[in-house]
């Protein structure tokens, strides 16, 4: 696959579409000049773009595929940085939709334009033909329309228009662009308003919710029936008027009537709707205003969605409907209300989409794939029309009965010609190709003399079967000397090993039979990375579980930027059984990276596992990976029994754990550097284990200022903040020494240095006399998962942190302590005597997000002190019994 020659990409406008062309743009690699005008504001002349490349990084869903995607974008104004767009191969422009502000902005940049750069415009509304008036020709023949849909990193379809004045070689590079490097799909469309997609999606919009209030129908039901039975996103039809937002919806809809002709359909749909007015004179104008046709209420941090009442407009609480129809025929055959407004507005619908062939496109199956790639329909209209008993026919009988004129394509038959198979866009042309070899769940073709494999079961899944074939193909591809592609035929790469299957093999208790599945798995996808021949996979939509595995296990991935994929089984506590953790840490060592890999999006980078970065991966993946598995056994009865069965039978310690005490050492020997003197026996001490110490701060000079011997709950006691640090981890009989910073030798008035030098380092000695055994927390008896380990600075003793927590015992479920059920976090102080010690134990050296589940015996569940009745339940314990704790950070 050629990679495009564009280097350099200039964006004009940075509101919410020319900010996010640029991120997508700055996703596939490609460098990015942003412009926009001058600002007044005091933030400085870049202050519009400044603001706007902040934006990127809040907007949801994330316009950047990550933030470092942001440093190829470069932000310039249209008055001191002109220049750059000197340097640019494409100029896409994405003004305000007015033509005069248009040409003024073409006038001031076409100057700078080099030869052969191309210039694009993203207007939604304005012909080509307009914006082309005035033009030289030698620009004329580099101008064109590329319509990006909101938002441009997840919408597939670009509508491109030319005329025939436009270079073919211009048109063959901003499609290659377009195609490879963006992974658009492109859609022709005539020079007609709206193009394809937003003249049918706005026409369904406004005819549907103008008709609704007209006929004083419920927009909850009509929703229903569009996401139900149509397929339609959940946003439905009101959802989405209210997302474009009513002020926007009223300025695509009077331009698209100003500009169609005065027979267009459109202009008898759009009916004067004195509420919808209404609502506009009151900001209720969607979800960017006071509210819509919906609004979300946050009472208590409990959200609501709620439907307007147009009597008074007001919001009630959401009602749920029960479908009365089960299919879009019954539907249209009832003689319910809802069941004629249907009636009436599919017909109208379908007769309007109809007859923009051949004015808009001639071509049918385009606009139903627009549809799909432009409004996220998960079956396209013309293939709905299939699911109607009578097809086309019944769209014919209902406009002669209602008396409605037939658009040429049905009067002269040409709809008899479509071609069911056609609506499915392969990645590969089956026409086109031969098939060498198959079963029942996967197939290889030669595909212009390439061999091809394609994987057929539902979802892509990977069963014996497909593993049989894929082993067979490689073997032949090795025999020919020829290259494997492992391609998709629809829009997911594979939902991974076949869940159902593996379920009926442990339902039966097979275990034969599910070591010998796991053992092809993973013969295959060694045979994948072995073979002599290259295997490239070529992924879109996802690849999850083994379906990531094969794309780990081969030489080249070509990934769609929008590809998701990972060994997602770890959060259902399934471990990866095809290799892939193994593949995941190969790659991610710099020293082993893999064979090179190429992407759709003209980044040398793989696509997998883009949210992850290499620390993540190299660091704590696995740790990560199996503590979710755990986990997620402990939610069920069988796992908590196994867990409890595994650590009494054997009467063993849970395992070694010094993973809090090595985070905290790592951290505060960041901080200072602490040298330790002798093994010590007893210990370590951590949070909320009260110490005996004796210690001594001298300043550089080796001066004694401070000395004393003090008796304290390790972070509940206000003392030196440095003495807390470098005690915590040390053993009895230990001493540590360390040199610190003059903050560290500063608590407050009472407890500091006195006279402190803020330019002064100060010398800190320490010896550890004791740890009261009675609230001694064993390392070695306390087990902890986290759910998220990220790179953040760990908890540390005295810190005050708010969570959650929930007591459970191991041996049968039962709830001991839900702060939930009280309806009250916690907030304390790490180290807080009056809470059990194990709460300390665990908050201590855990990073602040996430859950943190704790496995540890009764006795560590005890408080101290007794001052207040906190999360007490130790009346209620065994001292030798397990109890498992999970503490979640609130803020
Ligand atoms: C006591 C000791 C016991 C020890 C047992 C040890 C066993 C070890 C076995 C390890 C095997 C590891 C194998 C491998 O290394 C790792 C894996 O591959 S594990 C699988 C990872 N994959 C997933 O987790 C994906 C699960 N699926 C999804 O998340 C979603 O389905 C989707 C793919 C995101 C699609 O979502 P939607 O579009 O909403 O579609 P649906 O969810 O409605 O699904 C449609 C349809 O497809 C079926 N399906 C989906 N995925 C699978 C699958 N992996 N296997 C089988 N079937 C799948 C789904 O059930 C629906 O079916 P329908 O309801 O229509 O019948």
């Amino acid at each position: 696959m050629t990679q495009t020659t564009i280097d350099k990409v200039c964006v004009i406008g940075s509101g919410v579409m020319g900010s996010a062309i640029a991120a997508l743009i700055a996703n596939s690699s490609c460098q990015v000049v942003l412009l926009d005008i001058v600002s007044n504001d005091p933030g400085g002349r870049n202050a519009i773009l400044k603001k706007a490349m902040e934006n990127l990084k809040h907007q949801r869903p994330d316009p950047l595929s990550h933030f470092s995607k942001l440093d190829f974008i470069k932000i310039g104004n249209l008055e001191d940085d002109l220049q750059l767009i000197s340097e640019c191969d494409i100029i896409i422009e994405a003004v305000v939709e007015k033509i005069e502000v248009k040409h003024q902005l073409y006038n001031k940049i076409i100057p700078y334009l080099k030869d052969n750069a191309i210039l694009a415009s993203n207007t939604s509304t304005i012909p080509l033909k307009k914006l082309k008036a005035g033009m030289a020709d030698s620009i004329k023949s580099r101008f064109i329309i590329t319509h990006f849909f909101n938002p441009p990193r997840y919408m597939e379809l670009l509508e491109l228009v030319l005329d025939s004045e436009v270079n073919s070689a211009i048109i063959d590079k901003i499609a290659k662009f377009l195609t490879i490097n963006l992974g658009k799909t492109i859609i022709k469309s005539n020079d007609t308003p709206g193009f394809i997609a937003n003249r049918i999606g706005c026409y369904l919009l406004e005819l549907v919710v103008r008709k609704a209030i007209k006929d004083d129908l419920n927009p909850v039901i009509i929703d229903k029936i569009f996401t139900n039975l149509f397929k339609l996103p959940n946003t439905g039809i009101f959802g989405l008027y209210d997302l474009i937002g009513h002020d926007v919806m009223k300025l695509i809809s009077s331009s698209l009537v100003k500009s169609l002709p005065t027979h267009d359909n459109y202009q008898e749909i759009y009916l004067p709707t004195l509420l919808l007015d209404k609502m506009l004179e009151k900001n209720l104008i969607g979800r960017k205003g006071d509210g819509g046709f919906y609004r979300i209420s946050v009472v208590g941090g409990v959200k609501t969605k709620e439907v307007i009442d147009f009597s008074d407009f007001t919001y009630k609480p959401l009602k749920d409907y029960d479908m009365e129809y089960n299919s879009i025929n019954e539907l249209l055959e009832s003689s319910s209300i809802y069941g004629q407004f249907f009636q009436d507005i599919l017909v109208k619908f379908y007769l309007y989409l109809i007859g923009l062939i051949p004015t808009v496109t001639d071509n049918i199956y385009d606009i139903n794939k627009a549809m799909k790639l432009g409004y996220s329909w998960k079956i396209g209209p013309v293939e709905l029309l299939y699911q109607l008993k009578e097809g086309f026919e019944w769209i014919k009988n209902q406009a002669l009965l209602k008396n409605l004129p037939l658009p040429p394509y049905i009067t002269n038959n040409s709809y008899k010609l479509i071609e069911a198979s056609k609506f499915q866009f392969n990645r590969i042309n089956l026409e086109e190709s031969r098939i060498l070899l198959k079963n029942n769940s996967a197939e290889l073709y030669l595909y212009q003399n390439r061999l091809v494999v394609s994987i057929t079961t539902k979802m892509n899944c990977l069963n014996e079967e497909v593993f049989d074939l894929i082993i067979q193909v490689v073997e032949l591809a090795e025999e020919r000397g020829q290259d494997l592609y492992i391609i998709p035929l629809t829009d997911y790469f594979s939902a991974g090993a076949d869940l159902k299957l593996i379920a009926r093999h442990i339902k039966n208790n097979d275990f034969v039979k599910l070591e010998e599945f796991l053992a092809l798995g993973q013969r295959t996808m060694t045979r994948l990375k072995y073979s002599n021949v290259n295997i490239i996979s070529c992924a879109v939509g996802f690849a999850l579980g083994g379906g990531c595995e094969i794309l780990l296990h081969s030489d080249f991935i070509v990934a769609n930027q929008e590809l998701s994929t990972g060994l997602v089984e770890v959060s259902i506590g399934l471990a990866p059984g095809f290799g892939g953790i193994k593949e995941m840490f190969y790659r991610a060592d710099e020293e082993n990276k893999a064979k090179p890999t190429i992407t759709t999006d003209g980044n040398n980078n793989t696509s997998l596992e883009p949210q992850q970065d290499k620390a993540e991966l190299t660091g704590n993946f696995l740790e990560k990976s199996i503590s979710k598995i755990v986990i997620n056994s402990l939610k069920t009865e069988q796992g908590r029994l196994f867990f409890e069965n595994l650590l009494q039978s054997s009467n063993r310690s849970i395992s070694q754990n010094d993973y809090i005490i090595e985070v905290n050492r790592d951290l505060v020997g960041t901080l200072f550097k602490i040298n330790s003197f002798g093994e010590g026996s007893i210990g370590p001490a951590t949070c909320g284990h009260v110490v005996t110490i004796k210690y001594q701060i001298l300043d550089t000079n080796n001066n004694l200022i401070n000395e004393a011997t003090k008796t304290f709950s390790l972070g509940s006691w206000p003392i030196i903040p440095a003495i807390d640090m470098i005690t915590n981890g040390m053993m009895v009989g230990q001493s540590r020494q360390a040199v610190i910073p003059p903050q560290y030798a500063y608590y407050n008035s009472k407890y500091r240095v006195e006279n402190i030098d803020h330019d002064a380092y100060y010398k800190v000695n320490i010896m550890l006399n004791s740890i009261l055994p009675n609230n001694f927390v064993n390392p070695a008896e306390v087990k902890i998962f986290d759910n998220e380990i990220a790179y953040k600075i760990p908890l540390l003793c005295g810190d005050k942190v708010k969570f959650a927590a929930k007591i459970t015992r191991l041996s049968n479920g039962e709830i001991l302590y839900d702060s939930n059920k009280q309806d009250k976090n916690i907030e304390m102080k790490i180290g807080d005597i009056n809470y059990p010690l194990i709460v300390s134990y665990a908050l201590h050296g855990k990073v602040p997000v996430g859950t943190r589940t704790v496995i540890a015996k009764g006795k560590t569940f005890k408080a101290l002190g007794s001052k207040v009745n906190h999360m007490l339940v130790q009346d209620k314990i065994e001292v030798d019994e397990f109890l498992m704790l999970e503490l979640s950070i609130v803020d």
